[in-house]
């Protein structure tokens, strides 16, 4: 099949490379050099150094008018921009029928009055005719790229979404399991890196193996409560994109958003643990969305309260552990 994809950073890169190895795959790169350095060096130098890419993978450029119709001689279009490309790309999608999923984990910044929203809240604004949904799940880019074993799911309300996904991407390295709970999936992969910034502060700050089971136990409490207010189904929050994807991005050092609580609980400021990255954290820029939807829905999530209250500078990393630690005893639920 032929599969475009839109963005070059580590992770559509990652997948891009991991199809290619069975199908035609565009990557579309939305600077001119970089697409030239791919297409010249077989390698994403940049975004996901040391990886070969294969002869079926080709780079692309232009401005966005190219994109419709990359998007239209492909089986499969891909967004693989951090979340907060996503409305620009699903509008120059918009007249195209599908099908589309994007990869980005997270909710808009919220602009104004009104909430952050989750993909599918802006493909619903933005493209309401598109046939699409989001691939997410546990899952580090350069253990995708090398071939190592790894599962996703791909969401969506449309069979033949995904289908495409499971089609264009499981193979004996990738299996990938469909489920039509997208809300479910979105804030499982949304709420997880918000989490991840609190586990890594956490390790930083050596509180601790209890403390950090204890962060992700009651985190994954968090995440499911939000989840069931804004319609997803309790049961997702134990699956790849719930439990799995917690588990990986919380105790995995290749993890952006975990490093960023690392970095924070050494003393670094937000702004240094951001730069120093090279790659998006979509916790950052998150966790104000989810506290202010939580809040709107009257749902409570101490820990991600905790996070934005550290990345707006109002707790330091100790007054965000004695503000946990210090609130009156609750019952477990
Ligand atoms: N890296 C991973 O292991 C991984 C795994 C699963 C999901 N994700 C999610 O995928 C998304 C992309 O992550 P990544 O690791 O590829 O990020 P990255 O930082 O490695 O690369 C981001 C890419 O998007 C481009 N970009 C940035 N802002 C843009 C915008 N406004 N419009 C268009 N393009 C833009 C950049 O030029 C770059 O090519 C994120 O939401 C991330 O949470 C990442
Ligand atoms: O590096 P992170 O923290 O953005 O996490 C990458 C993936 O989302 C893990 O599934």
């Amino acid at each position: 099949m032929k599969i475009a994809v839109f963005g070059a950073g580590a992770w559509g890169t990652a997948l891009a490379v991991s199809a290619a190895r069975r199908h035609e795959v565009t990557l579309w790169a939305r600077d001119p050099a970089q697409a030239a350095a791919i297409d010249r060096e077989r390698e994403n130098r940049r975004y996901l150094p040391g990886i070969a890419l294969p002869p079926a993978l080709a780079a692309a450029t232009g401005g966005a008018h190219v994109i419709p119709r990359l998007a239209g001689g492909s089986d499969l279009s891909i967004v693989a921009t951090p979340m907060a490309g996503l409305r620009e790309m699903l509008t120059h999608l918009r007249q195209h029928p599908g099908p589309v999923a994007w990869l980005c984990k997270g909710f808009e910044a919220p602009v104004g009055d009104a909430d952050g929203l989750l993909g599918h809240e802006v493909k619903a604004q933005v493209a309401p005719g598109l046939q699409a949904g989001i691939l997410s799940g546990p899952s580090f880019a350069l253990e995708v790229a090398r071939g190592q074993p790894t599962a996703l799911v791909a969401a969506s309300d449309s069979a033949v979404v995904r289908d495409a996904l499971v089609a264009a991407f499981h193979s004996p390295q990738l299996r990938v399991y469909g489920n039509d709970d997208v809300a479910g999936v979105e804030i499982g992969g949304a709420v997880k890196n918000v989490l991840a910034i609190a586990t890594g502060l956490c390790d930083g700050l050596a509180l601790g193996l209890n403390a950090r089971a204890a962060l992700i136990t009651r985190g994954l409490a968090e995440m499911t409560r939000l989840g069931v207010a804004l319609g997803a189904r309790p049961e997702t929050f134990m699956g790849l994109s719930g439990l799995g994807d917690l588990v990986l991005t919380a105790t995995g050092d290749l993890s952006r958003n975990r490093r960023v609580g690392l970095l924070l609980a050494q003393g670094a400021t937000l702004q240094q643990a951001v730069d120093s990255l090279g790659h998006v954290a979509e916790g950052v820029y998150c966790a104000r969305a989810v506290v202010r939807r939580a809040r709107h829905l009257a749902v409570e999530m101490p820990i991600a309260r905790a996070v934005v209250a550290l990345l707006d500078g109002e707790l330091a990393p100790s007054g965000a552990v004695a503000a946990l630690m210090g609130r009156d005893p609750v019952a477990e639920g």
